[in-house]
């Protein structure tokens, strides 16, 4: 180490320059913000995705995983350049990672982003200064590139130009759309689990908001008592076969095509949903009491994506598959609002889940608002010491072989 004064910017003699993050939570999900020391991408963003992927796992892998990270952590790379901000259509890009790769959507992310963005100097985000501030609304507006397309953010913001804690940020999202409403799913008999208690399916329902998204009711998946009766094992269990019976199966593969570009995707998630469960009283002034009033209707549910990584948040991209749900059964309208809970903020009286509603109804999908709260959380500088023998990778308890 060649630098022991920890209040200047920390060193290590090691393999990589020092990265330098923004730690935010929203709704409990950690965001690791990056903004500076990850390797050079170049291109469109998802020949930049792609370089990642193949040139940089092991950076991905030092940050989400431990000992920096953790199974549960998610990141967010800043990519001030992409083929949209050169069109002029977004002002800065983005990808997203988590314990297994890089995804295509992030609402959670995109909420704690759209807050260090405004926050952000023209050295972390160049075009910062052309971003519109909005003095009747208080509000400032930016669009957003990801994998899945443009998002366009709206910051709440004080006379000080900095963002507004006290307000949601909002996002609108891609084209969403349900593929597939109650449908019967055959689960072959090395996927069953236990609670199938014999079984061979089970009805789940399939929806796109930027990822694709299987959505089954806690009941249905053969847990009676609900989200209240949480058995985490358990569920984890069931819906990691749950999803390989999906996408083993050739027939499904319509469940993860883009019902307005064509595109084959893949299956991001299985969410567990329980209709019955709310959040708990919020208390009167707070995010979570704020974020109750005017809404119609609420649920609660349990997303586990990517390598069965729990969300802690309300997931933002399912927030706009289950609107999109919702709408296609005929139960939610233009402009009503649901509030959407994750166990975290279902249990904590001042934290707010994800407010989500019908903005605008195209011709094969809806566009979707998604509201919630992004709260800092720290900031990070990470480096790598020669002499580590972990070297630049992470690791994960789940996954050691010894
Ligand atoms: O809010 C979301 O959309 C994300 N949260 C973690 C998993 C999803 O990508």
């Amino acid at each position: 180490m060649n630098n022991t004064n920890f209040a200047a910017p920390f060193q290590a003699n090691g393999p990589i320059k020092p990265i330098t993050c923004v730690e935010m939570h929203t709704a409990g999900e950690p965001t690791r913000i990056l903004w500076s020391g990850f390797p050079e991408l170049t291109g469109t963003l998802l020949e930049q995705r792609d370089q990642a992927k193949a040139n940089s796992d092991q950076f991905r892998r030092l940050l989400m995983l431990e000992p920096r990270g953790h199974y549960d952590m998610y990141g967010a790379i800043l990519r001030p350049e992409t083929e949209l901000v050169h069109a002029g259509d977004a002002d800065i890009g983005v990808l997203f990672m988590h314990n297994e790769g890089f995804s295509t959507m992030c609402g959670h992310a995109t909420i704690a982003l759209g807050r260090f963005l405004v926050d952000s100097d023209e050295s972390v985000f160049p075009r910062r200064g052309q971003l519109k501030y909005d003095p009747e609304s208080r509000n400032t507006r930016l669009n957003l590139h990801v994998p899945c397309g443009l998002v366009k953010v709206t910051v709440p913001t004080l006379s000080t130009g900095k963002s507004d804690p006290s307000r949601p940020v909002s996002f609108i999202s891609v084209p969403s759309f349900a593929t597939a409403v109650s449908l019967e799913v055959p689960v072959p008999g090395p996927y069953r689990w236990p609670e199938l208690q014999g079984r061979s399916s089970v009805t789940a329902d399939f929806s796109y908001g930027g990822a694709y998204y299987c959505l089954i009711s806690a009941e249905e998946l053969g847990f009676p008592g609900g989200l209240a009766k949480l058995d985490l094992q358990r569920m984890d269990v069931a819906t990691g076969l749950l999803k390989k019976a999906i996408t083993t199966n050739p027939e499904l593969k319509y469940l993860t095509q883009n019902a307005v570009t064509g595109e084959q995707g893949f299956l991001y998630s299985v969410m567990i949903t329980d209709k019955g469960l709310g959040h708990v009283a919020a208390s009167d002034g707070t995010a979570g009491f704020r974020a109750q009033q005017g809404v119609d209707t609420e649920e609660t549910g349990l997303c586990f994506f990517a390598n069965q990584q729990i969300d802690r948040s309300p997931t933002g991209g399912c927030v706009a598959a289950r609107v999109a749900l919702a709408h296609a059964k005929g139960q939610l309208s233009v402009g009503e609002k649901r509030l959407y809970n994750s166990l975290v903020t279902r249990s904590r009286k001042a934290l707010a889940g994800f407010v989500g509603s019908v903005f605008e109804i195209a011709q094969r999908s809806v566009d979707v608002k998604v509201e919630g709260y992004a709260y800092y959380t720290g900031y990070h500088t990470f480096v790598v010491e020669n002499e580590d023998g972990l070297g630049v990778d992470g690791f994960s308890m789940k996954d050691l072989v010894v």
